[in-house]
């Protein structure tokens, strides 16, 4: 708990250790510890359009255990050769250059997040993580036996389980790549359930475009008869404000992607 404490996370620094998450305004079940894949990172300092302040975000490391560091940056750098490949196989899949997206990810403002879920003496009182969406490309997933993931199905939302698969990430499509693609790819909506016999482990990859990039539906994917079904938007703000929904509790409602959707 004392090294927990060293690394704690503040409204300054976001990365680091946390126990008091909230999604959509709902505590979640579970304790979190959060580590950059480029550090130093440069994101937005508030969700103000008009503030062109930037925040420098550094990671924080607990002195134990020791080889802790150097085990997170290899598995960033293995997973981010994953994203990037992943990317260019989704850029092909839209008729588009293998490289097309590449470079909204110059500066990238990725993290990593081991996700530890605690048995919870009355489940159904709580969840693991609420309802959402990831907001940024794409997500890659690792996560135990244990199971309590679920994702939302589109044509009726109930929730499926995601059966846990040994060695097998879980790839979640994130906001900016249903925007880019124009609901070609989809962000499905998940959550994850806890139980009172066992505890979880997962630990996502947030493959993040850098804080400048405007998101908005690709050129050649939109025409007469295939508008976009999006207005533009900036991802650096759009995280800075998600970033301090996620923080604590809020007055008012959370920005998602569908504030950004164009009238019908
Ligand atoms: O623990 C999981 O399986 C998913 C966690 C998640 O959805 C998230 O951290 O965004
Ligand atoms: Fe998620």
């Amino acid at each position: 708990m004392e090294e927990k404490r060293k690394v704690k996370r503040d409204e300054l620094n976001p990365m680091g250790y946390h126990d008091g998450e909230h999604t959509k305004n709902v505590r979640d079940w579970k304790e979190v510890f959060d580590f950059l894949v480029v550090d130093p990172t440069l994101i937005p300092a508030s969700d103000d359009p008009d503030d062109k302040e930037l925040r420098v975000l550094t990671n924080q490391w607990p002195h134990k255990p020791s080889e802790l560091r150097e085990l997170c940056q290899e598995y960033t750098r293995q997973v981010e050769k994953l994203a990037f490949k992943l990317l260019e196989l989704i850029s092909l899949s839209l008729g588009l250059p293998a490289d097309r997206l590449n470079g909204y990810f110059k500066d990238q403002i990725s993290f990593a997040r081991f996700n530890h879920y605690p048995p919870c003496p009355a489940p159904h009182l709580a969840l693991g993580v609420g309802r959402h969406k990831d907001g940024g490309a794409l997500t890659i997933l690792s996560q135990d036996d244990v199971g309590g993931l679920q994702i939302g199905r589109r044509s009726d939302g109930e929730w499926i389980p995601v059966k846990p698969i040994p060695d097998a990430f879980i790839i979640n499509i994130g906001n900016c790549m249903q925007v880019w693609s124009n609901d070609l790819y989809w962000s499905a909506e998940h959550r994850v359930v806890v139980n009172s016999q066992r505890e979880r482990l997962s630990i996502p990859f947030f493959f993040f475009p850098s804080h400048y990039v405007d998101i908005k539906p690709l050129d050649e994917l939109i025409n007469e008869q295939n508008p976009a079904k999006y207005k533009e938007f900036n991802w650096g703000k759009f995280f800075a404000s998600r970033n301090r929904s996620d923080y604590k509790k809020r007055e008012g409602e959370n920005i998602q992607i569908d504030h950004f959707k164009a009238s019908e």
